[in-house]
């Protein structure tokens, strides 16, 4: 089992480089299969665990993936298998993506129904009911959602309930081939949904207004492979920044779009740290101490709730009290006890973590509980007396490249370990492995 071990002190300094939004990733990969023509070339396609499950999906249904230096070639012409097994899902949600591209391209969709996960219970009803109102007949059970379009999917106008990131892409995507023009009300606006437009209509598609609360799709005959960049990934980005500052350091985030972080930058700006803007960079100091802030998690351009747990670090070491209301999922608090452990006092009530700072953060063997959660204590490590060691680092491969060694490189004393598993060297042992 892999740990990552942080030994508290060091002060972050220098430049890091953000990778590809795995958010943007994911649905691009995702909305591929619907190019019954060409290949399609990603760039900045980042090396993560959840994009190679979401590459295995796309090979188990016959597409044709090739990663070759940080590009991915997929090639989609064959004729696919319209199925997705539990294996994929339950390694990673956004298998569920491929809903709205097979459901689009084929007029069947079966994919194994995603449970709930650590933050929430995370249903799908408002993918599904922009399927039914596009003429999609629905079926679950069996712990699968199966859905059929005998003829073609048709153009319909979806209020959805949330503005949910995944029911609008899943949606644009079902949209983008069906006969005449779908509106999606009270869509997500998030920087990824309009990477996905943005490559949609490279495809030949036509999205109108991705980043409104409106879009609208005009369906057309097919779409074609095309090359595309992804965007920068926003949180990895928010999270070198949040480290950057936790540590009192001076970081310059290269990849990092300040109108994509807007509302990070304002907190952090509360809280009485410096930030430099660029472009696509920002330069993060903090040399005074942290005032307390509060924050809630909206849907974008709101605080995002994939910083709640990095930001709560930050209060930790606030000279007061700050309050953090989580709005997006029902249960993304988990780390509060594993910071617990090393010496937080974050109380909970409600939908609210109250942090008392600042607080004299302590090493400890903690447990990642989430992806965003895997950071945000890694990072607690950073400026924690002693040494600190996280588990379950499944959960930040998923979503970070190289985490340790970009922080190493900023000057953090931090490594991963791999505990080997000892060899059995007796026979009795053998047969106890074996069992
Ligand atoms: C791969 C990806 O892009 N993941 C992001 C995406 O997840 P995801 O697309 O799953 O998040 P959603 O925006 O859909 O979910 C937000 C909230 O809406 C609820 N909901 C959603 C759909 C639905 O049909 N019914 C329903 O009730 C969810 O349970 C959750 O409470 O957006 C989240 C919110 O910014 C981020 O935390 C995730 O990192
Ligand atoms: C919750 C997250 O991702 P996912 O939707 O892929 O679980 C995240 O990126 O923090």
């Amino acid at each position: 089992m892999d740990k990552i071990i942080v030994t508290g002190g060091n002060r972050l300094e220098g430049t890091v480089q953000v990778e590809g939004a795995k958010n943007s990733v994911l649905p691009v990969i995702a909305a591929s299969i619907m190019a019954s023509e060409g290949k399609s070339t990603l760039d900045q396609v980042p090396t993560l665990a959840d994009v190679d499950t979401i590459s295995e999906v796309l090979r188990y249904m016959n597409v044709n993936v090739l990663r070759e230096d940080g590009k991915l070639h997929i090639d989609a012409s064959n004729t696919l298998k319209t199925e997705t097994p539990f294996e994929y899902v339950r390694k990673m949600r956004a298998s569920v993506l491929v809903l709205g591209p097979l459901l689009a391209r084929y007029g069947h969709a079966k994919v194994a129904m995603p449970g709930g996960c650590a933050i929430g219970s995370r249903p799908i009803d408002q993918h599904l009911k922009g399927f039914e109102a596009m003429g999609a007949e629905i079926h679950v059970g069996n712990g699968y959602v199966e859905a059929f379009a005998p003829g073609k999917l048709q153009g319909a106008r979806i209020y959805l309930d949330f503005p949910s990131v995944g029911a609008t892409e899943n949606i644009i995507m079902a949209a983008a081939l069906a006969e005449g023009t779908s509106v999606i009300e009270n869509c997500a606006r998030e920087p990824e949904i309009v990477d996905l437009a943005n490559y949609i209509n490279q495809m030949g598609g036509k999205v109108i207004g991705a980043g409104t609360e409106t879009i609208r799709i005009e369906g057309v005959p097919t779409l074609h492979g095309v090359e595309h960049t992804i965007i920068p990934d926003r949180i990895e980005a928010g999270t070198f920044m949040i480290a950057a500052a936790l540590t009192g350091g001076d970081v310059v985030v290269n990849g990092a779009i300040p109108g994509h972080l807007r509302s990070l930058i304002a907190k952090m700006k509360e809280m009485g740290i410096r930030i430099e803007e660029y472009d696509d960079a920002v330069r993060v100091t903090a040399r005074e101490k942290l005032k307390p802030v509060d924050i809630k998690t909206l849907p974008y351009p709101g605080f995002p709730t994939d910083l709640q747990s990095q930001f709560m670090t930050l209060t930790m070491k606030a000279e007061g009290t700050s309050v953090i209301t989580e709005t997006v999922f029902e249960n993304r608090f988990m780390h509060v006890e594993e910071f617990r452990r090393m010496n937080a006092t974050a109380k909970i009530e409600g939908r609210s973590a109250i942090v008392n700072g600042p607080v004299e953060l302590q090493g400890a063997e903690v447990a990642a509980t989430d992806l965003r959660a895997a950071a945000a204590l890694i990072i607690a490590g950073l400026v924690a007396e002693g040494r600190t060691e996280v588990t379950e680092l499944k959960h930040l491969d998923r979503g970070y490249v190289n985490f340790e060694e970009k922080l190493r490189s900023l000057g953090a004393t931090i490594e991963r370990v791999t505990d080997e598993v000892e060899e059995p060297t007796t026979t009795t042992d053998k047969l106890a492995k074996s069992s």
